[in-house]
């Protein structure tokens, strides 16, 4: 059995600068500590873990060597933050992470100075801490810097490759970290993670620089003064070696490493050296994911966020599921291999997320017709239209909210051409524990405005096959179909693959006082609601599932203006521009003047919390539906 940790350490750390009074000996003891910490908060409390884990010592050496709040550290993603939360003034309210009303899921500058910028989405901390070192020198704040902490996996992004491009020729003494542990969520792939892995230091050159530093050492050629140029003459040795030219270096952008991030006396020591040279320079760091938790150090994919476990055994703790409704992203992975093995045409698309939204599953049995492109958004989409031109039918599936990275390559490369690609949005409408950064709320409203795409979201697992099946059918042009996280509504998500109408709905009950029209599985809610209002007040109430935003199924709505002086919309998504906007469009459009109710997310950023706790604070969950059923009946 493991000894409890007494965070002697790590308790009396209540700010970086507490930790900066240390000595440098002490930082193995903190970072210990600190990963205990982390390990016991989160078997209770479930969130990102492997991440956090594998940058403990660069946490602790980034916080003792920077002068943080005033140095701006900015991370990517923010998903490995855990420590920066608990390091800046957060131990004691740490269990509350993800926590309705508690801290947030990814690192916010309205909770603490620390926070720099806003995280969550992947690639963007270059632009960014470019920006605030640019903004610094503007201001004649010549002291200040600013670190970028970017992962081997966020650096595959078109983001990054931007920031860099941009790094390389503007005035900045940046210093970008790259957190490199040759994972994403699921391994890491594409030219960067191959590029980073020929950076490793082969044992030769190891051999040969510490031998030469020795003698230079001696000769009195080198000392502590010039271990600097050391660094850089490294880089040089290491590029006549290796054959190739540094690409960082290339672009103007000093290299150092690559270093052990696991040594945080190392880390300490270099950093400083290089904290205050001038000019952009990346530090390459090696750190594993998982570190100092052994089966999260050999499975990286689960322990990327395990849920709560045993800490002691190292058992994750599942729920059991037997009998319930299967996972939508299980529904669309086994459906797509499925449509794969009778049209030759389909291939998958996913941008890094093929754990995810089960991509996978294509993946292992027809390995040569599914692409994980990187954290790549735009670049999968067009990517996809490629494809879709010379005849092939892409099945691209990106998350809701991270699709939004993508709105130009829809239009521009897919949908002015009328392609055959197939957008299957994951994670549409609130999402729970991951916040404003990830609830899937805009994609109805973004999408449809833009011609020639059909939108439709299903109401069940079975309403998904169809509409994947009818999604491939020849040449139905772009198909956009959105569906939440989490488990549908069916105990069998098997059924015959058949079509559905393009652009028609379904009245899902009859009624005469009242018109409820939904799209998506919270029509089950509604569903819910109805009953219980039926029941309870001897009301009568119409259903109608649109199931299709684009196009609208006219004839319902024709339906529903004609005899209904109420109605309810209720969605998963934003307010403004979602499905209720597109009905009240099409009430005033043709002179109906119903009273429209419109329930959905209102017009500001959702917290984090659970999607029943979330979806009651906006105002569209069973009870939520219900109360205004009553409300708008006067009953
Ligand atoms: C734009 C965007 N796409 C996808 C994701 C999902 N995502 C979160 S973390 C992650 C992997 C990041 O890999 P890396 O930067 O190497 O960090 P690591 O997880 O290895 O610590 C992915 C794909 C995201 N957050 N943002
Ligand atoms: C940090 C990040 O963006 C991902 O890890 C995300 O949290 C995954 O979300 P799901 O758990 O819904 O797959
Ligand atoms: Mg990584």
């Amino acid at each position: 059995m493991k000894e409890e940790t007494s965070y002697e350490l790590l308790n009396k750390i209540d700010s970086p600068d507490d930790l900066r009074q240390l000595p440098v000996e002490a930082l193995p003891r903190v970072c210990a500590e600190l990963r205990d910490k982390i390990i016991d908060e989160l078997s209770r409390n479930p969130g990102h873990f492997g991440s956090s884990l594998g940058v403990v010592e660069l946490t602790v050496a980034i916080h003792y060597i920077f002068n943080t709040p005033y140095d701006r550290i900015v991370w990517d993603v923010g998903h490995q933050a855990y420590g920066h939360k608990i390091l800046t003034g957060r131990r004691d309210i740490f269990y509350t992470n993800r926590k309705l009303n508690g801290l947030c899921p990814f690192p916010t500058p309205t909770e603490s100075e620390y926070d720099t910028f806003t995280c969550g989405h992947a690639s963007n901390s270059i632009s960014a801490a470019l920006g605030m070192a640019v903004a610094a020198a503007r201001k004649g704040e010549e002291n200040r810097r600013v670190v970028a902490v970017i992962g081997d996996g966020s650096m595959s992004g078109g983001l990054a490759f931007e920031g860099l491009n941009n790094v390389s020729s503007t005035p900045n003494d940046l210093l970008i970290i790259l957190n490199d542990n040759n994972m994403a969520i699921d391994r890491s792939v594409g030219g960067m993670k191959q590029y980073l892995l020929n950076l490793h230091t082969s044992e030769g050159y190891n051999r040969l620089r510490n031998a030469l530093s020795k003698k230079l050492y001696r000769w009195g050629i080198l000392n502590d003064e010039r271990r600097k140029s050391l660094i850089r003459f490294n880089n040089s040795l290491k590029s006549m070696l290796m054959q190739q030219q540094n690409i960082f270096e290339g672009m103007n952008i000093r290299y150092f490493g690559p270093v052990d991030g696991h040594d945080v006396t190392a880390l300490t020591r270099v950093l400083k050296e290089i904290k205050d040279m001038k000019g952009p320079k990346l530090l390459h760091v090696h750190t594993r994911k998982g570190k100092g938790f052994k089966p999260a150090e050999e499975a990286a994919t689960v322990w990327h966020a395990p849920g709560i476990f045993d800490k002691e055994t190292g058992e994750r703790i599942v729920a059991d599921t037997t009998g319930m409704p299967p996972l939508f992203q299980d529904v669309f992975g086994n459906t797509l291999l499925e449509l794969a093995r009778q049209n030759d045409k389909i291939v998958g698309v996913t941008p890094a997320m093929p754990s995810g939204c089960s991509m996978n599953i294509l993946m292992k049995a027809m390995p040569e017709r599914a692409f994980d492109v990187g954290i790549a958004e735009g670049h999968a989409v067009t990517f996809s239209g490629g494809m879709a031109k010379e005849g092939l039918l892409p099945f691209c599936n990106v998350y809701s909210s991270f699709m939004q990275r993508a709105y130009d390559n829809i239009i521009h490369d897919v949908a002015i051409l009328k392609l055959n690609v197939v957008f299957c949005l994951d994670r549409a409408g609130l999402v729970g524990e991951d916040g404003p950064t990830h609830h899937g709320a805009f994609d109805l409203a973004y999408l449809r405005p833009i011609p020639n795409l059909i939108i439709a979201s299903p109401y069940d697992e079975h309403e998904l096959r169809r509409l994947m099946y009818t999604a491939q059918l020849p040449d139905r042009g772009p198909f956009a179909i959105r569906y939440p996280r989490g488990r549908g509504v069916l105990t069998d998500w098997h059924c015959p693959l058949e079509e559905v109408e393009i652009g028609k709905g379904r009245k899902m009950k009859s009624g005469t006082d009242l018109a409820v029209v939904t799209i998506g599985p919270i029509g089950n809610d509604a569903a819910a609601a109805i009953r219980r209002a039926e029941k309870e007040t001897g009301c009568s109430i119409a259903h109608y599932d649109l199931r299709f935003l684009k196009p609208i199924d006219e004839e319902m709505l024709h339906e529903i203006g004609r005899n209904f002086r109420h109605v309810i919309t209720v969605e998963d998504g934003v307010l403004k521009g979602g499905m209720g906007s597109a009905l009240l469009e099409f009430m005033a459009d043709h002179g109906y003047t119903p009273a429209v109710k419109r329930l959905g997310i209102p017009d500001r950023f959702i917290q984090h919390g659970t999607v029943k706790e979330l979806r009651a604070l906006c105002g569209f969950d069973e009870d939520s539906i219900y109360h205004a059923i009553i409300h708008t009946l006067n009953l």
